[in-house]
């Protein structure tokens, strides 16, 4: 194995998988397996690139680093000579973490300082400039992200917001070093390295930048970033001979089909509204899930009374409704509650023979792959940009597993459609 990806949440998880396995135009790109949480035994023996999904995004800080170094710990066990910490593009984190705890304790286990730290991912509009993330054409803080029920993302100078996170100090390669090519970039990295900085930001607006990153990284042995950062880095293994240039294949799995979504954000709700008109869709009455008297059994039935159908089952609400029932019932306990919810439901429907199962939202799909009890996914073509499609060969199993803020207006259907296989890509 050549490299190992730490990811915080798991549809991050699938970001990232997606963009190792399509490496770049006409080059193909790793070997990639996806594990959701730490195997208990070795790689196949065929495994390029191998990443851990963890569900570590909104754990308490020291959960998250313990888990973290023991991912870490695995992958250092199947020969990884590169590893990169991946999590959200949005930079999802709190003032105290996990972001920055978690890279820095990476870093110390690896004896590195002066580490990339990037979420840019241009092609979903979310770009760094001068250390600051834009999502499109807004500040992240002045985005929807602002909103986000768990990780609200307040300040748009993620130097910044790393800095409340961090022991070290936090430095910044700017776009005029990154334009000026990885040589460049590997010496203000040095730079940084010493004056003791142990992560920094680095800018980057098109994929261009983040292919000069990339080729600064080779032979490093941590980065850290949004999916983005893991553009370029399959051509370095390609290059060196290591890698053999692998491509994506999927056969496509038949059978019954679910849409679960629990994502709050503004791309999953606008989904949700698209596939609404002409797809059965079940509101989820939250106030009945938390008194008890709505549950997995009447969601199962919906489901099954519309086979075929494409149905979708969602609790996603608008940021003031989100507001309203936090305030009502805790954040924690909330999300607690229905994250368990979608888990519980997921392996009925698992069981009552659903083979196509799309998730919408990182929590939620980390509470949904727990359930269902998976451990090693092949990453089959892309269905939009940063969402592959997830392969269980053992057991006939196909899913997606949506970043909330990922994917078209009409991305349930036709996940649902691309993961029977029946279109050719
Ligand atoms: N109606 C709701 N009110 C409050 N919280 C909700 C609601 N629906 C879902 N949630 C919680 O919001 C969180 C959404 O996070 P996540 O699934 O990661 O979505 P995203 O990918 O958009 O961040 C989950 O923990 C989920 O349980
Ligand atoms: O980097 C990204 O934006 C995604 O890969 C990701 O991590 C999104 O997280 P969720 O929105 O919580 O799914």
């Amino acid at each position: 194995m050549l490299l190992g990806v730490i990811a915080d949440d798991f549809t991050g998880a699938s970001d990232i998988a997606n963009t190792l396995a399509k490496g770049l135009a006409g080059q193909g790109g790793l070997a990639v397996t996806q594990y959701l949480g730490i195997p208990t035994s070795p790689a196949a023996p065929d495994v390029e690139a191998a990443v851990i999904s963890l569900k570590t995004r909104s754990a308490p800080v020291e959960a998250a680093v313990v888990q973290s170094l023991a991912a870490l710990e695995w992958l250092q066990a199947q020969g990884c000579v590169q590893f990169v910490f991946k999590y959200c593009s949005t930079f999802d984190s709190t003032p105290e973490g996990n972001i920055g705890p978690v890279s820095e304790a990476l870093a110390n286990a690896l004896g590195v300082k002066g580490v990339i730290a990037c979420p840019a991912f241009p092609t979903v509009g979310r770009t760094v400039h001068q250390g600051h993330l834009f999502v499109h054409d807004q500040l992240l803080s002045e985005s929807s992200m602002r909103h986000h029920p768990l990780t609200p993302m307040t300040d748009s100078d993620i130097r910044r917001w790393l800095t409340h996170q961090t022991r070290d100090l936090v430095g910044l390669v700017p776009v005029a070093t990154v334009r000026a090519g990885s040589a460049e970039v590997r010496a203000a990295l040095d730079a940084a390295a010493a004056e003791g900085r142990t992560m920094v930001i680095c800018d980057a607006a098109i994929d261009q930048d983040l292919i000069t990153l990339g080729a600064a990284a080779a032979g490093v042995p941590f980065l850290t970033g949004g999916s983005g950062i893991a553009i370029g880095l399959p051509a370095n293994f390609i290059r060196s001979g290591l890698a053999r240039g692998a491509r994506t294949s999927f056969e496509g799995v038949a059978g019954p089909e679910a849409i679960l979504a629990g994502s709050c954000s503004a791309a999953t709700r606008h989904q949700i509204a698209t596939h609404a008109n002409d797809h059965p869709v079940m509101a989820l009455d939250v106030d009945a899930i938390m008194a008890g008297t709505l549950g997995v059994r009447e969601i199962v039935e919906f489901v099954a009374s519309h086979r075929g159908q494409a149905p979708l089952v969602y609790s996603s609400d608008d940021p003031m409704e989100v507001e309203a029932l936090q305030s009502r019932y805790g954040r924690e306990s909330l999300a607690l509650t229905l994250d368990g919810l979608f888990a519980d439901t997921a392996r009925a429907l698992v069981d009552s023979g659903v083979t196509r199962l799309v998730v919408a939202g990182g929590e939620t799909s980390g509470a949904v792959a727990q359930a269902l009890d998976l451990e090693a996914l092949s990453i089959g073509p892309e269905i939009d940009p940063g969402v592959p499609i997830l392969a269980e060969p053992t057991r006939a199993i196909a899913l997606a597993l949506k970043s909330g803020n990922f994917g078209a207006p009409d991305f349930f259907r036709k996940a649902l459609r691309l993961l029977e296989g029946g279109v050719s890509l």
